[in-house]
């Protein structure tokens, strides 16, 4: 139907893994042996414990992801999924059920349960404590947050979520793996966030966007970016959003960076609507789960 590319090409895997993630490696393996009970997971890092995945910023992914990943996880033992939203506490109730529910079950050892939250950097788990423990308690703000990843730094004490039964839930720094192989996986998680944004480059991550918005058929960023029509030159898009945000340097050198990260943020902050870069359907899921 069109002359969008239908392939991306790109070679270098962009990589973040700085001291403090091998330190939260370290401090979360320890802290696992010690004492959690549940594991609030956004990425499969524990084995053996008793796991509940997250999948938050709902609000932004495609539904239409949600089914096929659901019955995926369904089919393993030990382990449910939700898919919430912590800054409109979608779902944040079923959450706080399953913390509930395991500390039931741990009631009869031990005095109050512990939950560990782990992650990628910038998914949303402080987010996701600060909502458990306005829910649960009805308290203010425990956890901080903040829109770059790598601002939980350090696994350091726990928050108190619930009262009766006692929960409390042990924040953790988001951690990556310390090389991701795949260059477009990487891509898509600085994409959507994950990595520090001065470690990629800019315009490759706009670029890349924008070949996967033209794949998906979304056309939204035209009007939210004020194009005539689609384009797949990201050239053209970037001098055309920094001409009309005034993104020129000094000398009048056009900053191409400044326009990229605009049009990421757009896209960050769901302003092209709801869309999942992977391509998410039964095989894929089974084959990232390692299922044959
Ligand atoms: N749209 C949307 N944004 C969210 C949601 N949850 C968190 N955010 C935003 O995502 C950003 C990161 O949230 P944090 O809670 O700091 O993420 P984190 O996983 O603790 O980050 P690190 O400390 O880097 O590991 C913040 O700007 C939040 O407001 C959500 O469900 N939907």
């Amino acid at each position: 139907m069109s002359a969008f590319r239908q392939t991306f090409t790109y070679h270098r895997s962009i990589n973040w893994f700085p001291g403090h993630m091998a330190r939260g490696i370290r401090q979360i393996k320890e802290r696992l042996q010690r004492d959690v009970d549940l594991v609030v997971e956004f990425e499969r890092l524990a084995r053996r414990k008793r796991r509940l995945i997250v999948y938050n910023k709902a609000d932004l992914a495609d539904p239409a992801a949600e089914e096929p990943i659901r019955q995926a996880f369904t089919r393993q033992a030990h382990q449910s999924v939700v898919f919430t939203d912590a800054n409109n506490n979608t779902n944040v109730d079923v959450v706080l059920q399953h913390a509930a529910d395991a500390a039931r079950q741990s009631a009869q050892r031990l005095a109050r349960t512990t939950v560990m939250v782990v992650g990628m950097p910038n998914v949303g788990k402080s987010s996701i404590i600060n909502a458990l423990r306005r829910q649960g308690l009805g308290r203010g703000k425990a956890a901080v947050t903040g829109a770059q990843p790598g601002v939980t730094r350090t696994v350091a004490g726990t928050v108190k979520v619930l009262d009766n039964p006692e929960v409390h839930l042990l924040d953790t720094p988001g951690v990556m793996i310390p090389h991701i192989e795949d260059p477009i996986t990487s891509l898509k998680v600085a994409v959507t966030g994950g990595i520090r944004d001065h470690l990629a480059d800019e315009e490759m991550m706009a670029d890349y966007l924008l070949f996967r918005l033209n794949q998906l058929g979304n056309a939204g960023y035209t009007t939210v970016l004020g194009l005539e029509s689609p384009t797949d030159d990201v050239h053209r898009l970037l001098m055309h959003v920094a001409a009309r945000i005034g993104a020129i340097r000094r000398g009048g050198e056009v900053d191409l960076s400044a326009a990229a990260m605009f049009f990421l943020r757009k896209y960050r902050d769901g302003r092209f609507g709801r869309l999942t870069l992977d391509d998410v359907n039964a095989s894929t899921i089974a084959q990232h789960l390692g299922h044959k």
